[in-house]
C-alpha cells in the first residue's frame, strides 16, 4: 500500500469511526427537551408568551408597546445525547440567556423544559442544586478561577463543594488535568497562566464533577486566534474520546460550523434553522441565514455524498475509495492528485463516484449536472 491509499484509508477509517458515533447521536435519547420556551424580561413578562398580538411584534414594536425584550421566543428543540449542539446567533440574539434558562439560571417565563425526562422547571432549591453541580455544569468565558488556589485546587473546587475527601478530589482533579494537557502546572496560581491555559483550568474544573452535560458559553471567544484553535481542537478531541453531550454557545460561525453536530442558529430570540453544518450551509431556511453563510467555505463543510454519481465503465473497479461522509475537501485533493474519479463508499457499499465536475458544482453551490446511467451518452452515439 503507497503512503497516501495508507492515509486516505486512515482518513476513511476515522471518517467512519465519526460518523458512527454521529448516527448513534441521530437516533440517541433527549438530554434536554424545550418546549414553546419563552424568556421576557420587563414589567409584566408574563403577559406576553401568552398573548398572540404581542408575540407578533417585532423586538423594537414589543419594546416600545410594553417595555418589554423578549429574549427567548417560543423556543422548542433536543439536545440528544452525545451531540455537540452549538447556539449560534449575533450578538443579543439571546443565546446566553437561553442556555441559562437550562439550568434556570435565568428563570423561563413559560414553556416545558425537562433533563432527561424530568421536569427542570419543578425542580426545587435543592434539586436545582444538584442540576448544576452534577449533571450540566458550565464553562464561562471568564474562567471564573478562584485567584488564590492552585490551578490544582481550582480544579478539585467542585468536587470539595460536593464533599469529597481531600486525596480523592485531588486524584481526581490530578486525572483530569492530564486530560486537558496542563500537566506540570498543578501548583501555580492563575495568575501565573496564559489566557489559554486558564481556559484549560475552566474546563477541567467542568469536567471534574463529570457532569453529563457540558455548557460552554462562548468560552473562547476573548482568546487569541492560534490558542483559540487549540482549544476547539481540544473540545473536538474531548468530545471523541468521552462522546459526553456538550452545549456551545458562539457567536462565530467558523467555530460552530467546526463543531457542531448541529446547529441552531439564533435571531431576535427565535431559532430561525436547526440542522447539521450541511444543511445550514447547503440549504438556508431563509434570506438570513443565506446571507449569514454566503462566505463559508463549502467544500469544508458539504459531504462527498451530495457529489456522487454512477460508476461507469470500469469506474467502479479503480481509484482511491473515500467515505460518502468525508468532506468534499479531501475529495477534491484525492481527485486533483490522481487525475481520476474516486470510488465512494457508504459503510462498505460503493454509492458511485466523483469527479471533477461534480465536486465542483458541490462548491460552487450550483446545481449537479444530470448524471445520465450507463452508458454515457458519448458511447450512446450511433453513427448516422
Ligand atoms: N437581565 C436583562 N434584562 C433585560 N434585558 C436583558 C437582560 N438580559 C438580556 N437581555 C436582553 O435580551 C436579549 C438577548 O440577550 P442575550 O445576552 O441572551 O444575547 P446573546 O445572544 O447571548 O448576546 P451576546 O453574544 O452579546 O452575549 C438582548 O436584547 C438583551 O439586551
Amino acid at each position: 500500500m503507497t503512503q497516501n491509499s495508507q492515509t486516505t484509508a486512515d482518513a476513511v477509517s476515522t471518517l467512519a469511526k465519526g460518523e458512527a458515533a454521529k448516527g448513534e447521536a441521530e437516533s440517541a435519547p433527549a438530554v434536554f427537551s424545550v418546549r414553546n420556551l419563552w424568556k421576557v424580561f420587563g414589567p409584566k413578562a408574563d403577559r406576553v408568551p401568552g398573548d398572540t398580538s404581542l408575540g407578533a411584534l417585532s423586538p423594537a414594536e414589543l419594546r416600545e408597546r410594553t417595555g418589554c425584550t423578549a429574549a427567548v421566543r417560543d423556543v422548542s428543540f433536543d439536545v440528544r445525547k452525545g451531540e455537540v449542539f452549538v447556539v449560534m446567533g449575533l450578538s443579543g440574539s439571546g443565546k446566553s440567556t437561553l442556555v441559562r434558562c437550562l439550568t434556570r439560571l435565568i428563570e423561563p417565563t413559560s414553556g416545558e423544559l425537562s433533563i432527561d425526562g424530568e421536569d427542570v422547571l419543578s425542580m426545587d432549591a435543592g434539586r436545582l442544586r444538584e442540576l448544576r453541580r452534577h449533571r450540566a455544569s458550565m464553562v464561562f468565558q471568564h474562567f471564573g478561577l478562584l485567584p488564590h488556589r492552585t490551578v490544582i485546587d481550582n480544579v478539585a473546587y467542585g468536587l470539595e463543594i460536593q464533599g469529597m475527601g481531600k486525596a480523592e478530589r485531588r486524584a481526581r482533579a490530578a486525572e483530569v488535568i492530564a486530560k486537558v494537557g496542563l500537566e506540570g502546572l498543578e501548583q501555580r496560581r492563575p495568575g501565573q497562566l496564559s489566557g489559554g491555559q486558564q481556559q484549560r483550568v475552566g474546563l477541567a474544573r467542568a469536567l471534574a464533577v463529570d457532569p453529563e452535560v457540558l455548557l460552554f458559553d462562548e468560552p473562547f471567544s476573548a482568546l487569541d486566534p492560534l490558542i483559540r484553535r487549540d482549544m476547539q481542537e481540544e473540545v473536538v478531541r474531548l468530545h471523541r474520546e468521552e462522546g459526553r453531550t456538550m452545549v456551545f454557545i458562539t457567536h462565530d460561525l467558523s467555530e460552530a460550523l467546526k463543531l457542531g453536530d448541529r446547529i441552531a442558529l439564533m435571531r431576535d430570540g427565535q431559532i430561525v434553522q436547526l440542522g447539521t453544518p450541511e444543511e445550514i450551509v447547503g440549504s438556508p431556511a431563509d434570506d438570513y441565514v443565506r446571507d449569514f453563510v454566503r462566505d463559508v467555505p463549502r467544500e469544508q463543510v458539504m459531504k462527498v455524498r451530495r457529489a456522487v454519481r454512477p460508476a461507469r465503465g470500469d469506474e467502479a473497479d479503480k481509484g482511491v475509495e473515500v467515505s460518502a461522509d468525508a468532506k468534499v475537501c479531501e475529495a477534491v485533493e484525492i481527485v486533483a492528485r490522481t487525475g481520476a474519479p474516486a470510488r465512494v463508499v457508504d459503510n462498505g457499499r460503493l454509492l458511485g463516484v466523483v469527479d471533477q465536475t461534480a465536486l465542483l458544482a458541490v462548491v460552487a453551490g450550483v446545481d449537479l449536472p444530470e448524471f445520465p446511467d450507463q452508458p454515457t451518452p458519448r458511447e450512446d452515439v450511433v453513427p448516422a
